[in-house]
């Protein structure tokens, strides 16, 4: 059963660039919280600190908070992107990844020729792959622009192809970032209707966005982030409400 785990988790990036002695002491005595030193004396930026939590299926869970305060870093990690440098994370469940246009996509060639190659390596047989081409070709609403290499697809082209190369096949877990929100109309309409489909019943959402309109109108729960923390995790009224109040960020420590 499709469910993600989360325990104590922690990400780290460190700053390769910041090697001065003397920049690297302005810079930790700034921002003592969020920037700091690791065991090999570089300097790291806590993405996210000591997060906890639990999805279970059925659930649409927003991810909130303001810019740099842990968002699609989380979303990336949920996607095996990047491995936690402490605690525990359990993701069951197949994936879908909706977090960056161009990932996993080879920009030279076609997009059928990236759709029979994602085809094959999700050990479809040919039929099979023309199958999935046709039906992504379909929804995507591409037409002649299938047949084109992916390096000459406007930003919202790319995203009709990632779309719908994500959930041809629905996945129980749906991970995905606030980038699908810039479709045409028309297209968010189509992706709307397929992302209720996908999620209705069994399989997990995990959205994240500023756009509290959007959190309203598709999702069940919100997690609200800054400064790489956890600060309000609850039904989305509760937590968006707060948000829209202003209500007041626990101090950092
Ligand atoms: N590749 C990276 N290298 C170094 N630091 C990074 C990297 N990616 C993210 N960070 C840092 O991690 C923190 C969290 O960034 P993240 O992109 O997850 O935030 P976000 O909530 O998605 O923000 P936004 O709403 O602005 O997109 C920020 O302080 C950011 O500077």
């Amino acid at each position: 059963m499709p469910r993600i785990r989360a325990e104590d988790l922690a990400i780290e990036f460190p700053l390769y660039h910041v090697g001065a002695r003397s920049l690297k002491k302005r810079l930790l005595a700034r921002t003592p919280l969020r920037l700091k030193q690791d065991e090999s004396n570089r300097v790291v930026v806590a993405a996210l600190r000591g997060l906890s939590f639990g999805i279970d299926r059925g659930e649409r869970v927003a991810l909130v908070g303001g810019n740099g305060a842990g968002k699609t870093t989380l979303l990336r990690t949920l996607a095996g992107i990047y491995d936690p440098v402490a605690g525990r994370l359990e993701v069951e469940g197949s994936v879908g990844s909706l977090i960056d246009p161009a990932a996993g996509m080879d920009q030279s060639s076609t997009g059928r020729e990236n759709i029979l190659l994602r085809a094959l390596y999700r050990g479809m047989d040919d039929a099979e792959a023309e199958e999935m081409a046709d039906e992504v070709g379909r929804f995507s609403g591409l037409g002649e622009f299938l047949d084109v290499p992916v390096r000459s697809y406007s930003a919202g082209m790319q995203v009709r192809l990632s779309f719908a190369m994500a959930t041809v096949i629905a996945p129980e877990v749906l991970l995905m970032d606030e980038w699908l929100l810039a479709g045409d109309a028309d297209f968010m309409q189509r992706a709307k209707e397929r992302l209720v489909e996908l999620v209705q019943g069994a399989d997990i959402l995990v959205l994240a966005t500023h756009d509290l309109a959007v959190v309203r109108e598709w999702c069940t729960r919100a997690i609200r982030l800054e400064g790489g923390r956890i600060v309000a995790d609850g039904p989305v009224a509760e937590v968006v409400d707060g948000m829209a109040r202003g209500a007041p960020v626990p101090a950092e420590g």
